[in-house]
């Protein structure tokens, strides 16, 4: 056993430290983070190679022949690997699949980009020998055929309909045999493109095999229906080490032990679009650390209820998912010692405000708390409100989408407040937090009235304004104040400046954000005192990144922004970590001279924080200043990042960054920077 004074610290770990070093040190600030670290002695990621052998049935249970087949078999996979470019030469020019490998620039294979059966010889060989190939229809989906004939640039492919479709040679790809169909390992195929992975996680996932490998990583494909592979005895087989299929079991599994035997502490990081998956994955991988830290009970089940409050006040219904998480979280869990789980602690980032509280898309929802607070308070807490049905509050009216098939918002808030007193949050702070989420709600319904010919306005003396101050703690007239004019402190005394109908909608939905965003923040504050790591805190953790996937939408925002520049900088880190480690591998087992290649986002990532000329500090520098508006950051922008890779000027206040995931327009117009 190791001594808590030995721990390393993990990968992710080490990138935040080292940022946040970054930013609080002398050194130049536009140095980008350390290299991971190699973990000590057995701590590495784990190789596929080392993993189960290639197997061609479904059952990885299946023996091996040997040694000399080990030996061959690790060689395979390496070859395969996502990340290895450079192949070896040494190959057998019969085998079609090694005929591939070899073709392209100087020896450097080239299927994951081109295809492709470049070459008369390789085509000659598919063709005689019927090899399956994947063909890429003109609606988008991929199908596969055999090669009947080529011509020129062209090949003649028949479909298993009987059809024969003509396609340009250097668009098919290469099919794996059906001998692998469906294996636990990507890295087990023998080829390995887009049409191979696709049918390959398709293949498992019809036979409710939702994960599978892809080396050290794990893909999980959402199975949305309960495919029974979650329980207390899939959780106990995976403890005794049973068996090897892929589960997210399996990788807490191996956290947990790469945390107790070499004293490295462990981030498992969980990435994806709207829907994918994330959260529910990351649930699962809280349930089997509970588990393995004593069961259901005490700061084990705490933990496990924390989703409750977590998801009420952080999740709503999207267009992509009804039960989307509007916020990124690291949980961390706390071990001692001796394995047990001492404590943990949340860290949450990106509250989505903008487009969720005081805006809403059609067919979206708030925050599910404020339709749970409308249909499930008790008689005397509505009154205490003053509380009416959610269609009656324009933030959550506006949207024309109040209910989630299937849900029971009233019976989710009774289970909500049983939480709250778990997490032993009194009944006072309790009303207070209500309070608040009915200000919000009540702020919504505030009106303006002009007052002048100089379209100037002033909040309207109603119900809603009457409500929404007495919420907050305040008179109603100095929340009408605050709302209709701002003062500004000259040398010469106080200037009030009254506000336009836009001004004042703004400032009034800046305050509706702010409130929720404390309010958020203080509850996840409360979980954290609860679970609060005690004082037999050894150090050693296991933390969950459960974050946002990059995004893209037909008008992206500042929190579009933000959530890419994150998901940008955690592409690197994962780049780093674990190229990194494939390169050591190579060095470790002797093989000279091979550099894994890989495609840095380095050039992105100065994009965004260079100083003094990058996306963030030119905004820094622009929110200083007090002519700047959403049109004079757009052109500043411009102005100064017009000549790097990574940035595109776009028309009026749109600009274009470049990111690993693809293209996005930022919009300065209305989000920049009020949201900031
Ligand atoms: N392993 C699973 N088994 C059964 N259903 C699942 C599983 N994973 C996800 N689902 C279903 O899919 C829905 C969406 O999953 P989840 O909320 O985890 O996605 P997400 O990637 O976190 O999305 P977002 O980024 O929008 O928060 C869940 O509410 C659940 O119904």
């Amino acid at each position: 056993m190791l001594s808590p004074t030995t721990l390393a610290r993990s990968s992710l770990e080490e990138m935040l430290e080292s940022l946040r070093l970054r930013d609080n040190s002398d050194r130049p600030k536009d140095l980008p983070p350390a290299l991971p670290s190699r973990p000590p002695s057995r701590a590495r990621i784990r190789s596929g190679r080392w993993s189960a052998q290639p197997n061609f049935n479904n059952d990885s249970n299946s023996e091996s022949g040997g040694e000399g087949q080990r030996k061959e078999n690790e060689l395979r996979v390496k070859r395969n690997t996502f990340w290895n470019k450079k192949r070896r030469k040494d190959v057998n020019v019969n085998s079609p699949y090694n005929v591939v490998a070899v073709e392209g620039i100087e020896g450097e294979e080239r299927m994951e980009e081109t295809g492709v059966l470049e070459g008369s010889d390789n085509i000659g060989y598919f063709i005689e020998k019927k090899l399956r190939v994947w063909c890429r229809q003109s609606n988008g989906v991929w199908v596969s055929g055999t090669i009947h004939s080529t011509s020129g640039e062209e090949s003649f492919v028949s479909l298993a309909n009987g059809n024969v479709v003509k396609v340009s040679t250097c668009h098919l790809f290469p099919a794996n045999p059906e001998i692998l169909d469906g294996v636990d390992d990507l890295m087990h195929l023998s080829y390995l493109n887009e049409p191979t992975v696709f049918h390959n996680l398709k293949y498992r996932y019809f036979r409710d095999m939702i994960y599978s490998k892809a080396g050290p990583i794990l893909i999980a494909v959402n199975p949305f229906k309960d495919v029974q592979i979650n329980g207390k005895d899939i959780v106990t087989t995976y403890k005794q080490k049973a068996t090897d299929k892929p589960h997210v079991f399996a990788i807490a599994e191996n956290a947990y032990n790469e945390m107790m035997n070499d004293g490295v502490n462990q981030s498992l990081m969980i990435s994806g679009e709207s829907g994918a998956g994330k959260t529910e994955t990351a649930k699962f991988a809280v349930q089997y650390l509970a588990a393995l830290g004593g069961g259901n009970v005490g700061i084990e089940c705490q933990i496990l209820q924390t989703s409750c409050i977590l998801e009420a006040f952080g999740n709503s219904k999207t267009s992509m998912n009804d039960n989307s998480s509007r916020f990124g979280k690291l949980i961390e869990i706390h071990f001692t010692a001796a394995g047990k789980i001492c404590g943990s602690k949340i860290r949450t980032f990106l509250l989505e405000k903008q487009s969720r509280v005081v805006q809403l898309a059609a067919g979206e929802r708030s925050y599910h708390i404020f339709y749970q607070l409308c249909a499930g308070a008790p008689q005397a807490l509505r009154e205490r409100l003053n509380l009416k049905m959610a269609k009656e509050y324009n933030y959550l009216a506006q949207s024309d989408c109040l209910v989630i098939n299937g849900v029971d918002d009233a019976q989710r808030f009774l289970k909500f407040m049983e939480t709250l007193d778990i997490f032993q949050i009194s009944k006072g702070e309790q009303d207070q937090a209500f309070a608040m989420l009915a200000a919000v709600l009540w702020l919504g319904n505030i009106s303006f009235h002009a007052i002048d010919y100089e379209n100037h306005v002033e909040a309207s003396n109603d119900e809603a304004l009457i409500n929404a101050a007495r919420m907050i703690g305040c008179e109603s007239h100095e929340l009408k104040e605050a709302l209709s004019a701002r003062r500004i402190q000259t040398e010469e005394g106080n200037i009030v400046e009254k506000f336009t109908m836009s001004q004042a909608i703004d400032t009034r939905d800046a305050l509706a954000k702010f409130i929720y965003a404390s309010l958020f923040d203080w509850l996840v504050e409360q979980i954290n005192n609860l679970l609060e790591v005690g004082k037999q805190h050894t150090g050693w953790s296991i933390s969950i990144l459960d974050i946002y996937g990059f995004e893209s939408f037909k008008k992206n925002s500042f929190e579009q922004f933000c959530i890419n520049y994150a998901n940008e900088r955690l592409q690197q880190h994962f780049n780093r970590h674990v190229f990194k480690l494939e390169q050591e591998e190579y060095e470790l087992d002797g093989i000279d001279g091979v550099k894994v290649d890989f495609a840095d986002n380095q050039e992105c990532l100065d994009l965004f924080e260079k100083k003094p000329i990058g996306l963030l500090s030119l905004l820094d520098e622009d929110l200083h200043s007090p002519d700047a508006n959403d049109a004079t950051l757009a052109n500043k922008l411009k102005q100064n990042l017009n000549g790097m890779a990574c940035f595109k000027g776009d028309k009026g206040r749109v600009f274009g960054v470049r990111h690993f995931a693809g293209e996005v327009l930022y919009n300065t117009n209305g989000g920049a920077i009020t949201t900031v």
